[in-house]
């Protein structure tokens, strides 16, 4: 199950294939994410995320198919304009960089920048409040280096976010980070959507995905197997087709959202995973 609809904004792939040492790795796939919404990639290891969200960030290229946000493709836009138009946080950061946290984060202003111009107090309030949505303001003037893998993650998206982007592309932006700051990342993300900023993010949890995204789009060996919303699509069968895991869908008591269980098993027990009501379940 494919969405059918053309967005007349928002991001629109269109049968975009890659393939790698002549290993086909992304085939045929099409994707459609309104403008504004929080769309989750999910799927298995290897399934493709981290290489589709390159592609569609032109770090590489498709041999085939369409990219397109809002009515412009992505691969031939200027470098300028899409530095300004889409940001990648990746979940392997420069570790290596010495400089302070500031000056990384400022690293999202260059599209921005004149050329030749030095930061204006402008871009500086940019970064301090990319800095303060992240929670890390109090890291500003730490090296980066010196930093903690959760720490590097919420900078590396803080630089992301002072590139003010319309599109936002993040992978697993929850690794290394505490459950608090996971919360706060998602719901962040998703408030960011709300304003209008289109976000895809490869995450590996599904239950992230089942409870702040608006969209889910499933991968599988290169391949989209499911997309659309989170209750539709984060079913006991698809999860048991996807990973081979046995699951139930309950209601969260606290959001309403669904809220899913794994467990280990064969198949045959998987017909006992129906969905469930939390409530009517106890
Ligand atoms: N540099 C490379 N050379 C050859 N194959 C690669 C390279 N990078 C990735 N691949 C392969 O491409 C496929 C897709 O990888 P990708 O990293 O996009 O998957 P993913 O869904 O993000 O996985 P994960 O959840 O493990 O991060 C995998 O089979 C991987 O082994």
């Amino acid at each position: 199950m494919t969405d059918a609809v053309q967005p007349t904004s928002g991001l629109s792939l269109d049968r975009v294939a890659f393939s790698r040492a002549g290993r086909v790795i992304i085939d045929g796939v099409d994707v459609t994410l309104p403008r504004g919404a929080f769309g989750a990639l999910v799927g298995p290891n290897g399934a493709g995320k981290s290489t589709l969200l390159h592609l569609i960030a032109s770090i590489e290229r498709a041999a085939s198919g369409g990219i397109v946000f809002d009515g412009a493709a992505l691969p031939t836009m200027p470098r300028r304009e899409r530095a300004r138009t889409v940001a990648v946080a990746e979940q392997q950061s420069d570790t290596e960089l010495d400089l302070s946290v500031v000056d990384v984060v400022m690293l999202g202003r260059t599209p921005h920048l004149g050329a030749f111009a030095s930061a204006s107090a402008t871009d500086a309030a940019v970064v301090r409040d990319a800095l303060a949505a992240v929670g890390a303001a109090g890291l500003a003037a730490r090296r980066f280096h010196t930093l903690s893998g959760g720490e590097r993650q919420r900078v590396t998206l803080a630089r992301a976010l002072a590139q003010q982007p319309s599109l936002l592309l993040a992978d697993e932006p929850t690794n290394h980070l505490d459950i608090r700051s996971q919360l706060s990342a998602l719901s962040l993300l998703a408030e960011l959507a709300r304003g209008g900023l289109t976000v895809l993010a490869a995450l590996h949890d599904l239950g992230h995905a089942a409870a702040y995204a608006d969209h889910v789009i499933v991968l599988a060996e290169g391949r989209v197997v499911a997309a659309g919303d989170p209750a539709t699509v984060l079913t006991p069968e698809l999860v048991l087709d996807v990973y081979g895991v046995r699951a139930a869908v309950l209601r969260h008591p606290l959001t309403g959202r669904p809220l899913l269980a794994f467990a280990e098993g064969s198949p045959a027990a998987a017909e006992t995973s129906p969905t469930l009501d939390l409530e009517s379940s106890l």
